[in-house]
C-alpha cells in the first residue's frame, strides 16, 4: 500500500515501497545541507515576521467586512456577524518559499462584499492609507483579479473570491465543492489556487520529503533555465504536481530518491500522457473539466498536467514543441548526472546536477526584444503584456518556418542598469536537429516580427512612449547586462556537465569511426554539427544605423521588418582533416551549440516522447539490475492504464488520434463522474 498509513494514494499502485539505503540518505543530508548552503530557506526572523503579516492581513479584511456592512445598512444581527478571512496558498503554503518570496493569500469574503466596489475600492483604498503598505498595484483586469503590495516589506498577492454566503465561519473549509455554488468565473479561479494547493498538501504521502523534494526541483528548474509558466515552461504549482505524482509513486523513498526517481519517470513519461494526482471529477456543478475527448482546445495540450481540486484543469497549457523538447532534454541530463552519482562515480555531485544552463553559449543566433515605457509603472504592464505574448512570437516563428527553425526563450529580462526604462527578452535560435540544410536557405522571418508587433500594440491600456522593438543579433554582439555582473566570459564555460558531455560526444564521434554504429553515430553528429558551426547567419538590416551595436540606444532606431535570417550552407569540407586546434575550437562550438542529448521526434507538429524500447532511448543508462527493470515496466503500465473502459461514445477523438490508444484508455478511466 501506497502511503505510511496504509492508504493509497494516487490512480495507480506505487512503483515502488522501496525505503533508502545508506547512500541514499547519505545523499540526502548532502542535498539538504547544499540547498541550505545556496539559501533557499529563510531565517527564522523572517518566518516569524510572515506570521505577523499574514495575521495582520486578516485582522484588515476583517475591519474592511464590517466597515462596508456597516455602509450598506445590514441589519445589526448580520454586521455582527460579517466576516471575511484570509487563505494561503502558493509556495508558502506548501512550505517551499525562499527568502524574499511573496505570499499568495486569498480573502474570501460573504456576498455583500463585492469585488469592483468593495475590494477593489474600499479595501484598496484602505491599503492605500496604510504606512505599512508599500507598492500597492491593484490589477482587477487580469484573468485572475489581484491586488499587489508590499506589506512591512513583505510581497503580498491578495485575491478575492465572493462566496454566496452571507456568513463567512471562521472554520469555514473551502474545500468541499459546494463552495463553488454560484460563485462568478473570478471566484472560481481565484478559489483554484488554494484549493489545488490543499489537495497536493492531502496526496502526498510524506509531506517533509515531498517539501525537499519540491524545493530541490524548484531551484533546479531555475538554475536550468525552465522555470516560468508565462515562458511556456513549468511554473510553481506544475513543478508541485509533476513532484507530488513522483512522492506517490514512490511513498517510502527520501528526497535525493525521489529526486532521481523524477528524472527517471519523466524522461520515460509519453506525453501527452496527462499526470494525475487523482481521478478526474465531472462534478456536480457543470464546470468544465480537461477533457480531451470533449474539448477541442485540451486535445493540444502536450504536456497535461491536471490540477487535483474540482474543476481539473490542465495547469501547463502554454508548453509549446518547443519548450517542451528543451525540458525533455533536461530531465535526460538530470537522469544521466542521477545515475552517475548513485553509482558514485567521481566529478559528479548535487553541485552538477545545479550547474546553470550557459543560455548565452549556447546559440549563435538570438533575437532580442526590447521594451521602453516613459515611467516605471506603465514599464510594469507595459512587461507583463509583452510577457505574456512572448508565446506567441515563438509558436509563430516555428510555424512560420515549417518546425526547421527551433526558438528557445530565455524566461525573464534582462536591464541595462544605466537604463531604467528599457528592458530586453531573448530567445535562442538554431536549425531543427536532422533538417536538411538546402542550398542558400534563409529564413525570413519578417513577416512573423511585423505579426507579433501588430499583436503587441493591440493592447488596450497601451499609452505613449510604450515601445518594442524586435532585433536578431548573433552571440558575438549580446549586450554585456545580459552576463552575469555585466561582465562578458572571455571563453566558453569549461569542465561543467554539459560542456564535458559534448566534448565526450565529439571526440567518440571523431576518434571511433570503425565500427558500424559508430559511424552511424558519425554521421549523425557530423551533420547536426555541420549545419550548426557552419550555418552563417546574419541580418539584413536596412537601416537608418546600418548595424545593430552593443549598448546602442533601443533598436527603435533600427527597423525590426528588415530582420532576415540567413542561414547559408558552407563547405563541409573545411572539417575533415582539421589539424588539433581546429577540432578544439569546433569541439568549444559544439558544446555551445548542442544540448540536445535526446532526439525528440515530431509527428505532424505533435511530440512524442521518448518511449520504452524506442531506440532513441539507448542513452538511457538503466543497468540491468532487477529492481530498475521492473521499475521500467512499472512505468510503462501507469502510461497504459489498468483499465479498458470504453470511450464515451462522443468522444470524438479527430487530432487525439496521435495520442496512443493507452492514453484514451487511461484519459477515459481517470475521469470519473461523482455521484
Ligand atoms: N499566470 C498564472 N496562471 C495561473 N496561475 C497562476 C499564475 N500565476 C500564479 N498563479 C497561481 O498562483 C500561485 C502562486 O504563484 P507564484 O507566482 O507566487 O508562485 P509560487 O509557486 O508561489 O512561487 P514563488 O515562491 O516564486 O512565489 C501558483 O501556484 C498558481 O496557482
Ligand atoms: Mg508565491
Ligand atoms: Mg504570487
Amino acid at each position: 500500500m501506497g502511503s505510511s498509513n496504509g492508504q493509497r494514494l494516487g490512480i495507480t499502485e506505487p512503483i515502488s515501497l522501496a525505503g533508502p539505503t545508506d547512500d541514499d540518505l547519505m545523499r540526502t543530508r548532502k542535498l539538504e545541507k547544499y540547498l541550505r548552503d545556496v539559501n533557499l530557506y529563510e531565517s527564522q526572523e523572517e518566518a516569524v515576521s510572515r506570521e505577523e503579516v499574514l495575521g495582520r492581513l486578516d485582522q484588515i479584511v476583517k475591519i474592511w467586512v464590517k466597515k462596508i456592512s456597516r455602509a450598506k445598512g445590514l441589519n445589526d444581527q448580520l454586521l455582527q456577524e460579517a466576516n471575511a478571512k484570509i487563505f494561503t496558498f502558493g509556495s508558502y503554503r506548501l512550505g517551499v518559499h525562499g527568502p524574499g518570496a511573496d505570499i499568495d493569500t486569498l480573502c474570501v469574503g460573504p456576498r455583500h462584499a463585492t469585488r469592483e466596489e468593495d475590494f477593489f475600492g474600499e479595501l484598496h483604498q484602505m491599503l492605500t492609507e496604510m504606512p505599512e503598505v508599500t507598492e500597492l498595484h491593484p490589477v482587477p483586469d487580469a484573468h485572475v483579479p489581484v491586488m499587489k503590495f508590499k506589506f512591512s516589506g513583505v510581497s503580498i498577492d491578495l485575491l478575492y473570491a465572493r462566496l454566496s454566503l452571507w456568513v463567512i465561519p471562521e472554520d469555514l473549509d473551502i474545500s468541499q465543492d459546494s463552495i463553488l455554488q454560484n460563485a462568478d468565473e473570478q471566484t472560481v479561479r481565484s478559489l483554484n489556487g488554494c484549493r489545488v494547493t490543499d489537495q497536493i498538501l492531502r496526496l502526498v504521502p510524506k509531506i517533509q520529503n515531498f517539501r525537499t523534494t519540491l524545493r530541490c526541483m524548484r531551484f533546479w528548474a531555475k538554475r536550468r533555465g525552465v522555470y516560468s509558466n508565462v515562458a511556456g515552461f513549468l511554473g510553481g504549482i506544475n513543478w508541485a504536481l509533476l513532484v507530488a505524482r513522483i512522492c506517490q509513486l514512490y511513498p517510502n523513498a527520501v528526497p535525493s530518491m525521489l529526486v532521481s526517481r523524477f528524472f527517471r519517470v519523466y524522461t520515460q513519461w509519453r506525453w501527452p500522457n496527462p499526470v494525475l494526482l487523482c481521478a478526474i471529477e465531472e462534478g456536480s456543478l457543470g464546470l468544465q473539466v480537461w477533457d480531451p475527448r470533449r474539448n477541442p482546445k485540451d486535445k493540444y495540450h502536450l504536456m497535461p498536467i491536471i490540477t487535483p481540486a474540482y474543476p481539473c484543469m490542465n495547469s501547463s497549457y502554454n508548453v509549446s514543441t518547443s519548450t517542451l523538447r528543451i525540458m525533455m532534454d533536461e530531465f535526460q541530463r538530470g537522469h544521466e548526472i542521477c545515475e552517475a552519482m548513485e553509482k558514485n562515480e567521481a566529478d559528479v555531485d548535487w553541485d552538477t546536477l545545479f550547474e546553470p544552463f550557459t543560455f548565452f553559449e549556447a546559440y549563435k543566433n538570438y533575437l532580442r526584444i526590447d521594451i521602453s515605457a516613459e515611467n516605471a509603472d506603465d514599464l510594469r504592464n507595459w512587461k507583463g503584456w509583452v510577457e505574456s505574448r512572448l508565446r506567441q512570437l515563438t509558436l509563430k516563428i516555428e510555424r512560420h518556418t515549417y518546425n526547421m527553425l527551433q526558438c528557445h526563450p530565455h524566461p525573464g529580462d534582462f536591464s541595462d542598469k544605466s537604463k531604467p526604462l528599457y528592458c530586453s527578452y531573448f530567445m535562442g535560435l538554431q536549425r531543427k536537429q536532422g533538417v536538411p540544410v538546402g542550398e542558400g536557405e534563409q529564413f525570413d522571418i519578417r513577416l512573423t516580427v511585423k505579426e507579433f508587433k501588430q499583436a503587441v500594440s493591440m493592447y488596450t491600456l497601451r499609452k505613449p512612449g510604450m515601445q518594442i522593438s524586435v532585433a536578431h543579433v548573433t552571440r558575438r554582439n549580446l549586450p554585456n547586462f545580459v552576463f552575469p555582473g555585466g561582465v562578458r566570459p572571455s571563453r566558453p564555460s569549461k569542465g561543467t556537465w554539459d560542456s564535458r558531455r559534448a566534448l565526450e560526444r565529439k571526440v567518440s564521434s571523431h576518434t571511433k569511426p570503425g565500427a558500424d554504429d559508430g559511424r552511424k553515430r558519425k554521421q549523425t553528429d557530423d551533420n547536426v554539427d555541420t549545419h550548426l558551426r557552419n550555418a552563417k547567419c546574419h541580418a539584413t538590416m536596412p537601416s537608418s544605423s546600418g548595424e545593430f551595436r552593443e549598448g546602442s540606444p533601443i533598436v527603435s532606431t533600427i527597423s525590426s521588418s528588415s530582420i532576415n535570417l540567413q542561414f547559408e550552407h558552407m563547405d563541409a569540407n573545411e572539417l575533415v582533416g582539421s589539424n588539433r586546434e581546429k577540432v578544439e575550437n569546433n569541439l568549444t562550438d559544439s558544446i555551445r551549440d548542442s544540448r540536445n542529448s535526446v532526439e525528440v521526434s515530431s509527428h505532424n507538429g505533435k511530440v512524442d516522447g521518448p518511449m520504452i524500447g524506442d531506440p532513441r532511448n539507448k542513452g538511457l543508462s538503466f543497468n540491468s539490475s532487477n529492481s530498475k527493470d521492473a521499475e521500467k515496466l512499472a512505468i510503462e503500465k501507469i502510461m497504459s492504464g489498468s483499465s479498458s473502459s470504453a470511450l464515451s461514445p462522443n468522444g470524438g477523438l479527430g487530432e487525439l488520434e496521435v495520442l496512443s490508444a493507452d492514453l484514451i484508455t487511461s484519459i477515459a478511466s481517470s475521469i470519473t463522474s461523482s455521484g
